[in-house]
């Protein structure tokens, strides 16, 4: 039952966590998600099954001497009785603080693992500034804190334990005169048994306190809906309309859009963008750093809502429309810093399109200049790509990814900067793939570099959340304003 129990908590928290917005995930670390998928589950399963296990054998074992003190001696055990409500009373007084603590214990240690996790999942750049004693020092600091809660708690359990056997053993000796030697003996007996059933209870209530607390931690955010944050950033995965694929061309639309980061809600990243982006047209965003181009990018793949303002695609607010739908069939989205999943290089550009068959992925890995490099390899689409695409090269990484971007054949395609973290030939190859697959297709190129962008059909520039400059790369290199500043300082 506790392997079943656990099993199914894991799978409804997972699942849970795929379903919250984007924002949530923004919000809290990987390490602490990853802490309660795995040892809050493990803590509330271990403690779930010791207590049904142990729990059962112990109280069994407490009622039968309980009956067996009672025929041995009524008044004696009546006496004993008298006082335990006392001992009830204390011990649920002293459960309310063990459970603070505990849930304070358990919310340290899940800072540590998530302050771990960052470091191992970023360790070369830790490696780059020879920061591992930096690193060692404040995870040190965290598991101290998590290890200086623990304690007291661990002392008060054993208090706990102490505290019963001297309250029996007392009992024993102030009532033994009543009894003979032969009683004496069986009421010894009796009385050791409970006590060692109700101080294995009393254990055994600790460990239920760190199980429900870990079990409350995983509840938490199983039962969390997205729809418990404000309406506006509440997203729903699925459901909405869908514009069938012959009648969508693809026509992006950005009204008086003004938008603010839920976690930082005194800052408006965006004030009032206004952009036509017409189908099959290339429209390049530019401009200074922390503009917000990358938060269009963002809302047009529906991670985020608008605060106000509206984005329509051929005329249809965004948000009436199925959200999987248009992530998972519309819109085809290229960052830089493209992320592979462990598997092979088959798996990943399958990715896109899972039912995809071998002949599209190998048509589109031709199409995004990666079939060559691919076939080159020993075992070809097989070849299994390290955790994070660490295998492979950038720009061969970034290439898979616009295979698996294709393979949805995406009517609109967004490249955020695609080719910025690129040497000069793995960009040439990457362009010339990029050249290829943006024919026909909606693109918005949001861009550093501004070469990338010359022959855009449109270019915007950015600055402070609001388009400034709209028009081509002639007309506003023309025109002397920030784009022609932009060019000189390039
Ligand atoms: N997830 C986030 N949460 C809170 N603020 C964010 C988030 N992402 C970006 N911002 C803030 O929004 C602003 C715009 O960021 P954005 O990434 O859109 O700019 P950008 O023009 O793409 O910059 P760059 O060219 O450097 O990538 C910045 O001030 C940034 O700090």
């Amino acid at each position: 039952l506790g392997e079943k129990v656990a099993c199914k908590m894991r799978k409804n928290l997972f699942e849970s966590l795929l379903r919250q917005d984007v924002a949530f995930h923004d919000q809290r670390k990987t390490g602490e998600l990853i802490d309660r998928l795995t040892s809050d589950v493990q803590d509330f399963k271990s403690s779930f099954k010791l207590c049904i296990s142990q729990g059962i054998r112990s109280t069994t074992q407490t009622i039968g001497c309980i009956c067996s003190l009672y025929s041995t001696s009524a008044k004696l055990t009546l006496a004993l009785a008298a006082t335990i409500p006392i001992i009830v009373l204390i011990g649920s007084f002293v459960g309310v603080a063990l459970r603070q603590l505990s849930k304070s214990a358990q919310a340290h240690a899940a800072e540590a693992t998530g302050k771990a996790n960052e470091v191992v999942a970023n360790f070369r750049t830790v490696r780059a500034f020879a920061n591992e004693p930096l690193e060692g020092q404040s995870y040190e600091v965290l598991i101290q804190k998590s290890c200086k809660i623990n304690q007291p708690l661990c002392q008060s359990r054993l208090l706990m334990v102490n505290l019963i056997i001297a309250y029996v053993l007392y009992q024993l000796k102030s009532n033994s005169l009543f009894l003979n030697s032969g009683q004496l003996m069986s009421f010894l007996v009796s009385a050791q048994m409970i006590q060692r059933s109700l101080a294995s209870l009393s254990v055994l209530s600790g460990s239920a306190v760190r199980g429900i607390t870990a079990g409350s931690r995983v509840f938490e955010y199983i039962h969390l809906q997205p729809s418990i944050l404000p309406p506006l950033f509440s997203i729903p995965i699925t459901g909405g309309r869908k514009i069938p694929y012959h009648c969508l061309l693809g026509h992006l639309r950005f009204e008086d859009v003004h938008f603010t980061y839920p976690q930082r809600p005194d800052h408006e990243v965006l004030k009032g963008v206004t952009l036509d982006i017409k189908p099959c047209q290339t429209v390049a965003l530019c401009g200074l750093s922390g503009a917000g181009k990358s938060t269009i990018a963002s809302l047009a793949e529906r991670f985020y809502d608008p605060t106000s303002g509206n984005i329509t695609l051929d005329g249809v607010d965004i948000t009436q429309l199925d959200p999987s739908w248009l992530r998972g069939r519309t819109i085809g989205y290229i960052n830089q810093e493209p992320v592979l999943f462990s598997g092979s290089v088959e798996d990943n550009i399958r990715y896109g399109r899972p039912d995809a068959t071998k002949d599209e992925v190998v048509s589109a890995a031709k199409l995004a200049n990666a079939d060559s490099f691919i076939t080159n390899f020993p075992s070809g689409y097989a070849t299994v790509v390290g955790e994070r695409g660490l295998a492979l090269s950038g720009g061969q990484k970034q290439r898979i990814a616009i295979a698996r971007a294709l393979l949805k054949n995406p009517s609109i395609l967004i490249l955020d900067e695609a080719t910025s973290a690129l040497d000069a030939e793995s960009e040439r190859l990457v362009q010339e793939a990029l050249d290829r697959v943006m024919v026909d297709r909606t693109v918005l190129i949001i861009a550093h570099r501004l070469s990338t962008i010359k022959n855009a059909d449109v270019i915007a520039v950015m600055k402070h959340g609001k388009v400034v400059e709209v028009g081509n790369h002639k007309e506003l290199k023309k025109k002397g304003g920030i784009y022609s500043e932009l060019i000189k300082l390039q």
